[in-house]
């Protein structure tokens, strides 16, 4: 019988311990690659505020270190990803904060946060991934699922809905009808079924499911981060709105800055001078 910590994951790398002072999560770093895992197994790693406040922390330092070149999302132990927001501690108006007493809706900059890291963001499922789990993993830019794992949205079970990234992204991966059938049933749906309509890239045995994202990853970082940065920003324009084009602009105008073109306009600034844009090209 295995208990909701326990792991036949093998693991893939020499993880360097990050985790500091998390309690509710784990953070590792080994190869260009930092893991987070919600370490909350005995609620199947459903996340409180303090989950997603660590988890935030956690992705805005991969994000920042510039050794950093994947990111890869987890939950603690063989039995779930993440079943979502802990109905425990949900307050009348969102999730309740044990230092502050304050209700949170702060999942929601987490996933903003996933979309906008400018680095790849990786799923790694096995398990359950429920409710605001299963949206987590859905906003991610891959998923590699075990063969156990188990997908679907609960929210009108549980008085709750996503309809935000949760609703009108989901349909852009799966479809409307499938998209209004994961949320009007709220049925689940095993790794097979979720590979079928496209909701994972790939599904592998449960024991290979680290080593499978680690060479995933080990792909990605042999690959031009400017390249993979405009594109995350591209795809993510098309169904992020105005967000997601100031995502992409925010891009151009990086690369801009890095042109010996753009150099002299902030040059002849600092210099006092006119500046002398003649030597550029234009491009037909
Ligand atoms: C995940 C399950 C299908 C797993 O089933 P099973 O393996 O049989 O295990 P259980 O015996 O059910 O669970 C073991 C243990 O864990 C507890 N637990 C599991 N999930 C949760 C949870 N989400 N919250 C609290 N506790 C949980 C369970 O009670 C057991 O504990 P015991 O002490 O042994 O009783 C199954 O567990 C399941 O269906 N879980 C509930 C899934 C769910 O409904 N999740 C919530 C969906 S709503 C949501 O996620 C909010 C999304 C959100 O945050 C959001 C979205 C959009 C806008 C705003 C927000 C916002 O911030 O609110």
């Amino acid at each position: 019988m295995t208990t909701a910590a326990e792991s036949s994951i093998q693991p893939a790398a020499d993880w360097q311990d990050h985790s500091g002072d998390y309690q509710d999560i784990l953070y590792h770093k080994a190869e260009g690659i930092a893991k987070i895992t919600i370490n909350r197994p005995e609620v199947r790693n459903a996340f409180r505020p303090r989950t997603v406040m660590e988890m935030q922390r956690a992705l805005a330092d991969a994000r920042f270190d510039a050794d950093i070149g994947v990111v890869i999302l987890t939950g603690q132990g063989d039995l779930a990803f993440c079943s979502g927001g802990d109905q425990r501690v949900r307050g009348d108006s969102g999730y309740k904060d044990d230092d502050t007493g304050m209700h949170h809706l702060n999942v929601l900059d987490l996933q903003r946060q996933i979309r906008s890291c400018p680095k790849p963001v990786i799923a790694m499922v096995a398990g359950y991934a429920i409710g605001g789990g299963h949206v987590l993993h859905l906003i991610c830019d891959l998923t590699i699922a075990a063969e156990n794992a188990r997908f679907g949205q609960t929210g009108p079970k549980v008085g709750s809905f996503d309809g935000g990234f949760g609703a009108s992204y989901m349909a852009s991966v799966v479809g409307q009808k499938k998209a209004r059938e994961i949320w009007f049933l709220c049925r689940q749906y095993d790794a097979a079924q979720a590979l079928d309509m496209g909701l994972v890239n790939t599904v592998v045995p449960l024991e290979r499911l680290e080593q499978e994202t680690v060479e995933w990853c080990r792909l990605i970082l042999e690959h031009s981060p400017v390249a993979l940065r405009m594109l995350k920003s591209a795809f993510n324009a098309g169904v992020d709105g105005q967000a997601g084009i100031q995502e992409l602009a925010g891009n151009a105008t990086m690369l801009f800055y890095m042109t010996e073109e753009g150099q002299e306009g902030r040059n002849a600034y600092l210099e006092k001078r006119k500046p002398d844009f003649t030597r550029f090209r234009r491009q037909p």
